[in-house]
């Protein structure tokens, strides 16, 4: 099989990649151009090589879908490959459109020359797979863009644009027309003028003002990404371009790219990209859906999740309506939308002229009748099933026929909301995380009645505004929530039985989430939950279970926003400060329950934390309500700050063994009546641990 094509223009041979949907660098790529360089060097017809992919993409890099085959270290490996490219006598172009990443740069960088497309897209990403480009890319990337750039690009996996690349060693042209042409026209050039076959790895690198950057690069990074080592890895293997030979370099990146390879990091961030891409595919709605167009979207209530929701469209050029019930909070609204604009563009990531084109897009009314001609509503409205029923009843009555009508509830039942209206079939759930505008993870409900077509639309309009879609059925809380509830459980379980908030914030921290469950608290604040909870109270006074933080919201301790809560807080000050009046409160709490505290270690924190997560995710996986194991890794990955590189409590929870969380959960439900209560182990977790199979 050949992943390649080969032919002659002009006396120059073309060689054009064909292993779509992104030339990922297989083996029958790697091989097919092998030969097609080894026959173009042969004939006396061919004066240069050029070597292309397709629009979409050069090369989208090493192809992932061989990872963990014997393939990826099929002979020729990549670099292998670059070395043959490097050597040919004669002039080899690298004609980039689309993509150019990771193996596919490191591809081009063994050309003698590069032509781009203005809008290339380009980069070595690998450090987001828990890897380090393992071809070269790290010797010879400092060696065209300088060290610093290079270091950056490498250890964050930045894409950049071709034209912001132009003035660099990585470029010998920027075109905006036909890059193929272009290059062809350019490797006639180089025959014609008789230029030296340029080889990247004969540049040199002058130390100079290079341990600086190091250091200061390498400080950043151990401050940074806790628990990672990729990024540090990518650091030491740039830092051999400056210090060793180019061979013993590329020797050293070799031996760093095995390390990772077979890295439990790297197992767990290719687990995401795998499991992020398989969440948008949905076993009954075919590929082929015809989507609904959505051109056009409403937005209801312009609070601060209604306007994140809308910036999302704003940002990739759809028109959007947004309403509120008084003049007041629209202006309101769409102030706060500027503003967050105008940061944006104070950060040097939008231009002026940005703002003013997304915002002449926001338009605003007071009058449900203004939705008329709108492809798709967004209802983020306070969630009270009397407000929902208003709402829907009035966008049953405007909106056109075939339109979408979404709620963006976290709580309440999709199927009850789809019910006020005449066309249940039109209506799903499109759950923002806060803040809309940045967090990466879209739930999509899907109700009992929601049309096929209604999904697919809805999947493929997350997957353009930026979002990991991922889809859930109807339940309290749904995907992501419904774990958190009981996450948060777990971690006042570990309080009662004597951890300090503290401890515990700090443990999970040091697991890699970004902030433990207390200081999440203090920053969202505690007085929402405790509304709730009153309220649950109130209308079923049996059920009601005491909680600390009922505690200390009595003292009028709501978090950050008061100066204090689980933490003090100075003013103007966001560092969590321990507090011994939280500390009594906890202490006062435990002995009215007669209970004597004990050492917990910050590992049986951990342990209760994420094996409950574990638990829940079963049980919601078991009642259908999530279609994977591994979309439950995105839900908690995207919108809860779980670790990156532990891939997600389902895939760590195989990583730890299943029999070992299920003998935890039960060493855990052995404590108490109140801990057996809590820790009913999952029967699809049971089984699964029994049989040694992985949840899937
Ligand atoms: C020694 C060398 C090491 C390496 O080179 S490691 C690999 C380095 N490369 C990367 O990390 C790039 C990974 N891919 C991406 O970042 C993105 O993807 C792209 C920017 C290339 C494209 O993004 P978008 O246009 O949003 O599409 P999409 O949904 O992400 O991908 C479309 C389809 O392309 C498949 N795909 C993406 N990259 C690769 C690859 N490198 N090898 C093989 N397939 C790839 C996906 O899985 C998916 O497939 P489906 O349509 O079936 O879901």
């Amino acid at each position: 099989m050949s992943h390649a094509t080969y032919e002659i223009k002009d006396r120059v041979a073309l060689i054009t990649f064909q292993n779509p949907p992104v030339n990922g660098m297989s083996y029958a790529l790697r091989k097919s151009l092998v030969v097609f360089v080894d026959q173009a060097e042969a004939d006396s017809g061919v004066d240069a090589i050029v070597i292309t992919g397709s629009a979409r993409a050069f090369s989208g890099g090493a192809d992932v879908t061989e990872f963990g085959t014997p393939k990826v270290l099929q002979q020729p490996i990549l670099r292998v490959v670059i070395e043959v490219l490097e050597n040919v006598t004669k002039p080899v172009v690298a004609a980039i459109d689309g993509v150019c990443l990771g193996g596919g740069l490191e591809l081009a960088l063994g050309a003698h020359y590069r032509v781009a497309a203005a809008h290339a897209q380009i980069g070595l990403p690998e450090v987001k797979l828990g890897l380090l480009p393992g071809a070269g890319g790290t010797q010879r990337l400092p060696r065209v863009v300088g060290l610093e750039k290079a270091l950056h690009m490498i250890t964050t996996g930045q894409i950049i644009k071709a034209k912001a690349l132009a003035d660099t060693a990585l470029l010998d042209k920027v075109v905006e027309t036909d890059v193929v042409d272009a290059a062809i026209a350019f490797a006639k050039e180089v025959v014609a003028q008789n230029l030296p076959l340029k080889r990247v790895r004969d540049i040199e690198i002058s130390p100079e003002g290079a341990r600086e950057i190091l250091d200061a690069a390498r400080e950043k990074l151990e401050n940074g990404k806790k628990g990672q080592i990729a990024p540090l890895k990518c650091l030491d293997a740039v830092q051999a371009s400056v210090f060793m030979s180019f061979d013993e370099g590329l020797k050293y990146e070799r031996e760093l790219f095995l390390q990772l390879m077979s890295s439990p990091e790297s197992a767990a961030m290719r687990h995401i990209f795998s499991a992020e891409r398989a969440a948008t595919k949905i076993p009954d709605v075919p590929a082929d859906t015809l989507l609904r167009k959505v051109e056009k979207v409403g937005v209801i209530g312009a609070g601060t999740m209604g306007g994140g929701i809308s910036m999302n469209f704003l940002n990739v050029g759809i028109p959007v309506v947004l309403l509120e019930q008084k003049q007041e909070a629209l202006d309101r609204g769409v102030a706060t939308i500027r503003r967050n604009y105008e940061n944006t563009m104070k950060k040097g990531r939008i231009t002026a002229e940005q703002v003013e084109e997304r915002m002449a897009l926001l338009s605003t009314t007071l009058s449900y009748d203004d939705f008329a001609d709108v492809d798709l509503a967004i209802e983020a409205v306070f969630e009270n099933m009397d407000v929902k029923k208003a709402v829907f009843s009035e966008l049953d009555r405007v909106m056109k026929k075939g339109a979408i009508l979404a709620s963006n509830t976290s709580t309440l039942d999709l199927n009850v909301i789809a019910g006020f209206t005449s066309r249940p079939e039109d209506v799903i759930g499109l759950h923002f995380f806060s803040p809309a505008n940045v967090m990466k993870l879209l739930e999509i409900v899907r109700g009992e009645k929601t049309a096929k077509d209604v999904l697919a639309t809805s999947i493929a309009l997350g997957k353009k505004i930026g979002k990991k879609p991922v889809v859930s059925g109807v339940c309290d809380g749904f995907i992501g929530n419904r774990m958190l509830y009981a996450y948060r459980d777990a971690a006042d379980n570990a309080m009662l039985a004597g951890a300090s908030p503290s401890q515990i914030d700090k443990a999970l921290e040091n697991f890699g989430f970004a902030m433990g469950p207390y200081r999440v608290a203090d920053l969202a604040g505690l007085d929402i939950g405790w509304a709730v909870r009153k309220r649950r109270a109130e209308a079923n006074p049996e059920a009601y279970v005491p909680v600390v933080a009922d505690r200390i919201c009595e003292a009028g301790r709501f978090g950050q926003k008061t100066g204090a809560g689980w933490y003090k807080y100075e003013a103007g000050n966001r560092t969590p400060i321990v507090d011994p009046v939280v500390e009594n409160i906890v202490r006062e709490f435990r002995e009215a329950r007669g209970i004597t505290p004990r050492e917990v270690s910050d590992q049986e924190i951990v342990n209760r934390c994420v094996y409950a997560l574990v638990n829940e995710g079963a049980k919601i996986l078991e009642e259908g309500i999530a279609l994977r194991a591994s979309d439950i890794d995105v839900v908690y990955l995207n919108g809860y700050g779980f670790p990156a590189h532990r891939g997600g409590p389902m895939h760590y929870a195989q990583q730890v063994g299943l029999f070992n969380v299920v003998r935890a959960i039960k060493r855990f439900a052995a404590a108490s009546e109140a801990e057996a209560r809590f820790w009913q182990v999952s029967p699809l977790l049971e089984k699964h641990a029994e049989s040694n199979e992985p949840l899937k």
